[in-house]
């Protein structure tokens, strides 16, 4: 897990206040304000989680964090570096795993990695080469053509080729896309590793259950506004909506009770649905109103929500305003 005293006593892997970028109009399309007006700190040493719909703005976002799109205004401070004052500092501080597979076909995994390794002026002496083909488990691929390489060992390759300089900061843009589950678990286990020694991550990512899973910290972004960012518990105990599953016994002829302030469904499945606010609603008073009506209750469950829900709460919020 991440290292919260470390956290406290180090600046932010990332500071970014009023980071506007709009894309010029070209090609007939119309300009695009793509981010407006964003501020952003990530705590160091974190798993951090960047969430929104698509188009959101997440990777216009990722990929001015990692100088390949340039702001339209604002600040940017990678690991306390400036990246408009310190250019350098604030680039080697920073190693992006991108979304495409953007690999030269003719290039081993070996030779893509010494290759990036100069790239970045890491001197010879520092190669992390070897290591690196053992963390990512391509070692026994290193000098086979990338062309050659499965669409999973292409991504742990980028992977890879994101490490080589030794990045405070590791960014990873939707790293699970498409991949196969053992490779999830795979990049998952070195995400982890990584973070216990120490780096910051960040991912964007569409599957919710895993930024739940792995994310301390999560930020979600909708048409290039920051809607949210809280401790990932903290975010879910926002949404204090809780549904009480009622199984009726045998018999039951449909009928819902009404009850101030809760939702009632029944369900495709039989169960009658009853979701309210936990801190406005007191249980019994579902149960009583359930009881007078004349329904038996043969089992009864409850629903906490999920990331999901807070998602779906947030970007309709938004939407709705
Ligand atoms: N080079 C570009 N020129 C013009 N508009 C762009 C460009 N790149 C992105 N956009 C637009 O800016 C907005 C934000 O795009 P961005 O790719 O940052 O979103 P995203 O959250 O990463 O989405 P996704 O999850 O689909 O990658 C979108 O409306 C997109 O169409």
């Amino acid at each position: 897990m991440s290292q919260p005293d470390q956290s406290q006593t180090r600046p932010p892997a990332i500071e970014i206040t009023g980071l506007r970028k709009t894309y010029r109009a070209a090609n007939g399309q119309p300009a695009k304000e793509a981010l407006k007006g964003v501020d952003l700190t990530i705590p160091a040493g974190s798993i951090f989680g960047l969430l929104g719909p698509n188009g959101a703005g997440k990777s216009t976002l990722i990929n001015i964090l990692a100088g390949l799109v340039r702001k339209t205004a604002g600040q940017v401070r990678i690991w306390g570096f400036d990246q408009d004052v310190n250019p350098r500092q604030s680039r080697a501080a920073i190693g992006v795993m991108p979304q495409e597979l953007n690999l030269d076909p003719f290039f081993t995994p070996r030779g893509a990695l010494d290759m990036q390794s100069g790239l970045y002026g890491v001197p010879r002496s520092e190669w992390r080469t070897d290591e690196i083909l053992a963390l990512i488990g391509l070692s026994d691929k290193a000098d086979a053509y990338s062309r050659s390489l499965s669409g999973g060992m292409r991504r742990r390759l980028l992977l890879g080729k994101a490490l080589v300089h030794t990045p405070h900061v590791l960014v990873l843009d939707e790293p699970t896309a498409g991949v196969d589950i053992e490779l999830r678990q795979m990049l998952w286990r070195n995400v982890r590793k990584l973070n216990e020694q120490g780096m910051t991550i960040i991912l964007t990512t569409h599957y919710l259950e895993e930024a739940e899973q792995m994310c301390d910290e999560i930020a979600i972004i909708n048409h290039g506004a920051k809607i949210a960012q809280d401790k990932t518990p903290t975010l879910l105990s926002r949404l204090d909506a809780k549904t009480l599953v009622i199984s009726p016994e045998d018999g039951h002829d449909g009928t819902l009770p009404r009850i101030d302030g809760v939702q009632a469904e029944a369900r495709p499945d039989g169960t009658l649905g009853f979701t309210y606010r936990r801190g406005q609603i007191p249980v019994e008073t579902i149960l009583q109103a359930v009881h007078d009506a004349g329904i038996r209750i043969r089992e009864l469950a409850t629903e906490e929500p999920d990331l999901e829900d807070v998602f779906l709460a947030l970007t309709h919020n938004a939407q709705a305003a």
